[in-house]
C-alpha cells in the first residue's frame, strides 16, 4: 500500500517522505522530516512534474509505475533544478529513454551541468504553452524564486499551479496530503521556517512572481514540498506576501552569546522589563543552544530584535557572528533593534553588532549597551531603558 493520491481524475501526487535526513541543504534541521513532491499527469500524454531526491528513486519509480503501469512517460517538466527535486532525472531518463525534458534555457544548462544530459530537451520561454492534447500546460518563468532557472507550470484544464519551491514547507505528509486533510496549525511553523530559511532571501522575486500570477485562476497549488493547497490556495499566497514584505508581528527576539553568564544576566533583565512593558511575545535564544534556523524564523516573525554578545578572541562571539551573517545575507529589515555588548579588555563585540546594524540599514535604539566584565546596577538600569524604548516602538 502506498500513499499515491489523486489530485484530480488525471493528476496524481507521486512524491516521497524523507524521514531520514537530519539537515536540509546540510544546514536546516528537519525534526518533522520533509516531503519531496512530484506530480504525474496522466492524459493523452503522460507528464511528470519535478522528481525527488535520488536516494528515494526505488519507491519513487514504484509510485509512478503503480499509476501508469507499463505506459511510457512523454515529458518531464523541471520547475527547479535543486537536487532534492532534480536528483532522479538521470534515473528517470534511463527508465524512460524517450522522455523529453521540459525546461527553460537555464534549466537545460543545469541539466547538462549536473547530469550530463544534452539531448531530448524541449525548451520553453516565459508564457509558452505545451499542448498535451486533452490539456495545455503554461509556463511562467519566476527566476530566483530560489534559483535562476526556477519556473512554475500551470495546468490550464484543472487550474493547478505547480509552483516549485514556492508555497512549500518542511514536514512530512503524514497521511494527509491536502490542506483540508491536515491540521495546518501543526505545519504552520514548519512552513514559515521553510520560507525564512530557504526562500526569504528572495522575497522581492517572490512578490514579483505573485504579481505575475495575479490574473491566473489558481484553484490548487502543488508545491514541491509540504501540503497541497486546494481548499484555500489564497491562504498560502497571503502568507507569502506578508512574509516577503517582512510585515512582522508584535514581539521581541533576544538572541545572545554568553560563556560565563555576564551577558546573559543583562538579557534576563531586558526580557523582564519587556514583559513589564506589556510585550507578550518574548523569545530568548542562546545562540550556543538553539539552532539558528529557529532564531532566524522568529527574528523574521517579530518586530523587535535584541542582540547581546560577549567579545571572544577580538571579535563577536562566533555563533553570534554566524547568526549575523545569515540575517545580513537574508536581508532582514525594518527591525526595532537593540544591541548589548560585553568584554573585558578590547571590546570588539559591540563594534560588530553596530556593523550589523549598518549592514541592514537599521538605526539601533539607544542606549547601545557595552559592559566591561560583570554588569553593574547602572548597566542593568540601561537594560531597562533599552527595553522600555524597544517596547514603545513596537507598540507604535
Ligand atoms: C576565551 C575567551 C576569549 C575572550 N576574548 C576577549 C577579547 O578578545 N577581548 C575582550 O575584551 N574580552 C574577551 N574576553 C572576555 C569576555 O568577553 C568577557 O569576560 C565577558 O564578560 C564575557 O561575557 P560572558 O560572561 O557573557 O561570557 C574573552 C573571554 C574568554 C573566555
Amino acid at each position: 500500500m502506498n500513499q499515491i493520491t489523486a489530485i484530480t481524475d488525471k493528476v496524481y501526487w507521486v512524491g516521497v517522505n524523507d524521514r531520514e535526513t537530519e539537515l536540509f541543504e546540510a544546514l536546516w534541521p528537519l525534526p518533522k522530516g520533509v516531503a519531496y513532491n512530484s506530480y504525474l499527469i496522466v492524459g493523452e500524454k503522460i507528464v511528470v512534474v519535478d522528481t525527488v531526491k535520488n536516494s528515494y528513486i526505488n519507491s519513487y519509480l514504484r509510485n509512478i509505475k503503480s499509476v501508469i503501469g507499463d505506459r511510457s512517460i512523454d515529458y518531464l517538466v523541471i520547475n527547479h533544478m535543486e537536487p532534492d527535486h532534480s536528483g532522479s532525472i538521470k534515473a528517470i531518463k534511463n527508465e524512460y529513454p524517450n522522455i523529453k525534458i521540459v525546461g527553460n534555457k537555464k534549466t537545460l544548462n543545469f541539466v547538462e551541468g549536473f547530469y550530463g544530459i544534452k539531448e531530448d530537451f524541449h525548451e520553453v520561454k516565459d508564457g509558452d504553452t505545451l499542448d498535451l492534447g486533452d490539456r495545455q500546460l503554461k509556463f511562467y518563468l519566476t527566476p530566483m524564486v530560489h534559483w535562476p532557472e526556477t519556473m512554475m507550470t500551470y495546468d490550464q484544464k484543472d487550474k493547478i499551479l505547480f509552483a516549485g519551491d514556492a508555497f512549500g514547507g518542511f514536514g512530512n505528509l503524514d497521511g494527509g496530503i491536502f490542506d483540508d486533510e491536515l491540521n495546518i496549525d501543526f505545519y504552520e511553523d514548519e512552513i514559515s521556517r521553510y520560507f525564512t530559511n530557504i526562500v526569504a532571501k528572495y522575497s522581492p522575486m517572490v512578490l514579483r512572481a505573485i504579481s505575475k500570477l495575479e490574473e491566473v485562476d489558481i484553484q490548487t497549488i502543488c508545491s514541491a514540498h509540504g501540503p497541497i493547497w486546494r481548499s484555500n490556495p489564497q491562504y498560502i499566497i497571503d502568507k507569502y506576501v506578508k512574509w516577503s514584505n517582512q510585515d512582522a508581528e508584535d514581539g521581541v527576539v533576544i538572541a545572545y552569546g554568553s560563556m560565563y553568564s555576564n551577558t546573559e544576566k543583562m538579557v534576563e533583565a531586558t526580557a523582564r522589563q519587556l514583559a513589564k512593558e506589556g510585550i507578550k511575545n518574548i523569545r530568548v535564544y542562546n545562540v550556543s543552544k538553539t539552532h539558528i534556523s529557529y532564531i532566524i524564523n522568529d527574528a523574521w516573525r517579530y518586530k523587535g530584535l535584541i542582540l547581546a554578545s560577549c567579545t571572544y578572541n577580538t571579535g563577536v562571539f562566533p555563533l553570534m557572528d554566524n547568526l549575523l551573517r545569515f540575517l545580513e545575507n537574508k536581508k532582514i529589515k525594518n527591525k526595532v533593534l537593540g544591541l548589548i555588548g560585553s568584554y573585558s579588555w578590547s571590546g570588539e563585540s559591540r563594534d560588530r553588532l553596530k556593523d550589523f546594524a549598518n549592514k541592514i540599514n537599521c538605526d539601533p535604539i539607544h542606549p547601545i549597551i557595552e559592559v566591561k566584565c560583570a554588569p553593574t546596577e547602572n548597566e542593568f538600569d540601561d537594560c531597562a531603558i533599552l527595553a522600555k524604548k524597544v517596547a514603545e516602538q513596537i507598540r507604535g
